[in-house]
């Protein structure tokens, strides 16, 4: 544990959390001898809790599979030498709760969309910020010019992640599609309120997403 950030190290089949058998794998494959591994951009999630999609896998939306994609491109043999950084905030329902947004799930059901729920419960469409994911990153030295590789395809997280002052540099923006999209129905979350869920991020918040 360090500055209450948990340090993982994730490589494909990892079975132990014992970091000098982590450490003899990285030697055996290279991993860390590269000096491009100091200079490269890490992949960064910052991901917001999702009670229902993450835990008990919900297919209203696709925060569970995005998590554990997020896991799994960070531990791809090409993005190993930097490793990668997931951001876990507090902030269910993008941001007002789990209650307020199972709420937000009924009038859904009565034909609105993920927008106007929060709106028509008097909430911003997303009461999120990530003034302490800047931070965090910042603290664990990634600001300045190396810059992150950002998974992601919310806009306003972009801007919001840089900070004011543009303390931390998103040098690339890593496209997260849904997986379903991606497999042509073999994997990932299915079905009519997914679909609905990720048209709205597209049409009302500008997620950058091309609709099949
Ligand atoms: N209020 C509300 N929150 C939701 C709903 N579906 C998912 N969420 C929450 O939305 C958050 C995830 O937001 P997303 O828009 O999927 O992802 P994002 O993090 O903004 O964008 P990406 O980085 O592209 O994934 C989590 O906190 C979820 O709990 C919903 O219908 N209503």
């Amino acid at each position: 544990m360090i500055r209450g950030a948990y340090e993982g190290r994730l490589y494909p089949g990892r079975t132990t959390s014992k970091l000098s058998r982590v450490e003899q794998i990285q030697q055996e494959s290279g991993v860390g001898r590269n000096p491009e591994s100091h200079s490269k951009a890490p992949l960064v999630r910052i991901h917001s809790e999702c009670y229902t999609g993450e835990t008990v896998w919900s297919a209203r939306c696709d925060c569970g599979e995005q998590l554990e994609e997020a896991a799994r491109l960070m531990s791809l043999p090409q993005n190993m030498a930097t490793g990668g950084v997931i951001i876990y905030l507090r902030q269910e329902g993008r941001g007002i709760g789990l209650g307020e947004k199972l709420k937000a799930y009924n009038l859904q059901d009565l034909g609105n969309d993920t927008v106007e729920a929060n709106l028509l419960l008097r909430h911003p469409a997303d009461a999120r910020s990530y003034g302490l994911a800047t931070a965090m990153l910042l603290d664990l030295g990634l600001g300045g010019e190396r810059g992150i590789r950002l998974l992601t395809n919310n806009p306003d997280k972009i801007r919001a992640v840089e900070g004011p002052n543009r303390e931390v540099f998103v040098k690339e923006r890593v496209a997260m599609i849904p997986l379903a999209w991606q497999t042509g129905g073999k994997r990932g979350v299915q079905g009519e309120d997914v679909e609905k869920y990720l048209s709205t991020k597209i049409m009302a918040m500008g997620h950058m997403l091309s609709s099949r």
